[in-house]
């Protein structure tokens, strides 16, 4: 579940975002860019053979204000706080420079692995200058040139592996989740509202890692993790202010959780900031909650409800699937309530269909809205099974995948939700000829 986290560091201009690109390019089959989600290009998820991973090019989080040392010097921390491996660049053709220096030395207070990769080594001649860079301490260098996408097999494989054994590490039986939302929303509040009521069993427990602190508890019989409330509870460092970095706190949280609870401010209402934040919930394919807090701020008629419950799913449409709950952590309104709900959500988005109930619905279904005709050609399914959960994603078979249409697609999920609970869950759904 948790993907390892890679993060590139440099000084600026050593070709971070280059790198970053090739790394992104290299499976872009796997990239699912929707449209109006913003994307940070700082951050996205990666894949080499067959290992997932998220990579960060920590160029891309600068300070507000601060001369380049500091800003250079923040990135390097970032590195070391979010990334299970670290890639320092450097550029071949500047040679070795006193800036190269500070991020090395950084680098040594960590335990986490380091990976020396040194850019621009665009020709035989430069791949041998890069013994240089020797002089830093981190091992040995690897040439590669992202312009002409080089040695990228061997810096891959290098990152590759590094990783350990860190998708088994939570199988423990308790649903993970995480709280997100913009600066002052109350996910803190939330937070001690939620715990505040239970008997915590495990807390402060330092991830193995990164530098994140999970609490565990049991409620009803059902253990609980909250994932990364580091990242709620402030730590300090001043690139912690800065929004870049609070949205990658966000995501990695997203990434290492089985639901999301993101966390609307009723006193403020809607505003970009929360799209962001909900647009990368959304991508991740977890299961999502809605959480407006404050409720005990707005006046209030019998209608606020609605009228608050109608804006947010004209602003978010695509989660369309997240329930919406009204709570005060000042208060404590319904703040019980949220955990049956990420109960119910979990058992949905781990809910298996079998197939033949499936092919009964899909009978059903493609008799009340016969397939589309594309071109003259009719779209025809044969078959459908389900084949995951966390998201349930289901294949059905078809005589030709191109005829199945985003339309067609949303009517099929439109079925399935509205014969089971699929609340809180994205529904996916993959086309596969039939041979
Ligand atoms: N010759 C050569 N130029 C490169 C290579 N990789 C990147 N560059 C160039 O180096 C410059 C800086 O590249 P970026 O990827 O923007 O560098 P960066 O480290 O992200 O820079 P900051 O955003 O300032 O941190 C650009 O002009 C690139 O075209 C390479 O492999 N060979
Ligand atoms: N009236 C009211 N105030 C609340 C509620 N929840 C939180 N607050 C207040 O809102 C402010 C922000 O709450 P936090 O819990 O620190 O918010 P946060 O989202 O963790 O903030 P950041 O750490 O900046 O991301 C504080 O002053 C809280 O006392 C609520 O339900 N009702």
């Amino acid at each position: 579940m948790s993907l390892p986290v890679v993060a590139l560091v440099g000084r600026p201009n050593v070709g971070k975002s280059t790198i970053f690109n090739r790394i992104i390019n290299s499976r872009v089959a796997i990239v699912e860019d929707k449209a109006g989600v913003t994307r940070d290009r700082i951050y996205a998820r990666a894949e080499w053979m067959g290992h997932e991973f998220i990579l960060i090019d920590t160029g891309g989080i600068t300070l507000d204000s601060g001369e380049i040392e500091e800003q250079i010097k923040a990135q390097a921390e970032i590195a070391i706080d979010e990334a299970d491996v670290i890639v320092m660049l450097g550029d071949v053709t500047q040679h070795m420079t006193n800036m190269d220096e500070t991020i090395a030395k950084m680098l040594y207070r960590t335990k986490k692995p380091v990976i020396l990769a040194i850019n621009k080594a665009d020709n035989p001649e430069q791949r041998t200058d890069i013994y240089d860079f020797y002089s830093l301490g981190l091992g040995d260098p690897i040439p590669v040139s992202g312009s002409h996408g080089t040695g990228m097999g061997d810096l891959l494989d290098a990152i590759v592996g590094e990783f350990g054994d860190k998708a088994n590490q939570h199988e423990d039986g308790s649903i993970r989740f995480s709280v997100i939302g913009r600066p002052n929303v109350g996910k803190s509040s939330l937070v001690n509202a939620i715990l505040g009521e239970q008997r915590v069993i495990v807390s402060n427990i330092e991830g193995t890692t990164r530098d994140a602190i999970d609490t565990t508890f049991t409620n009803d019989g059902q253990k609980y993790t909250i994932v990364d409330t580091a990242g709620i509870r402030r730590r300090g460092k001043v690139y912690e202010k800065t929004e870049k970095y609070s949205v990658l706190r966000a995501i990695s949280a997203i990434e290492e959780s089985d639901i999301t609870l993101l966390v609307l401010d009723a006193s403020t209402g809607i505003r970009e900031q929360d799209k962001h934040v909900a647009g990368y919930a959304h991508d991740a394919g977890r299961g999502v909650i809605i959480v407006v807090n404050k409720w005990d701020l707005p006046k209030k008629d019998s209608r606020s409800m609605k009228d608050f419950e109608d804006t947010i799913r004209r602003e978010f449409q695509y989660l369309d699937y997240a329930p919406i709950i009204f709570v005060s952590a000042k208060t404590g309104q319904r703040v019980p309530d949220i955990l049956k709900l990420v109960k119910e959500v979990h058992e949905n988005q781990t809910r298996r269909i079998q197939s033949s109930v499936l092919n009964d619905l899909l009978l059903e279904a493609t008799r009340i809205t016969p397939t589309p005709l594309v071109n003259g050609k009719r779209l025809r399914i044969y078959y459908m099974t389900q084949v995951a959960v966390t998201p349930p994603t289901f294949v059905v078979f078809v005589n030709d995948p191109e005829l199945l249409h985003f339309s067609y697609q949303r009517f099929l999920i439109n079925q399935l939700r509205q014969n089971f609970d699929f609340v809180g869950t994205p529904i996916k759904i993959l086309a596969r000829k039939r041979k």
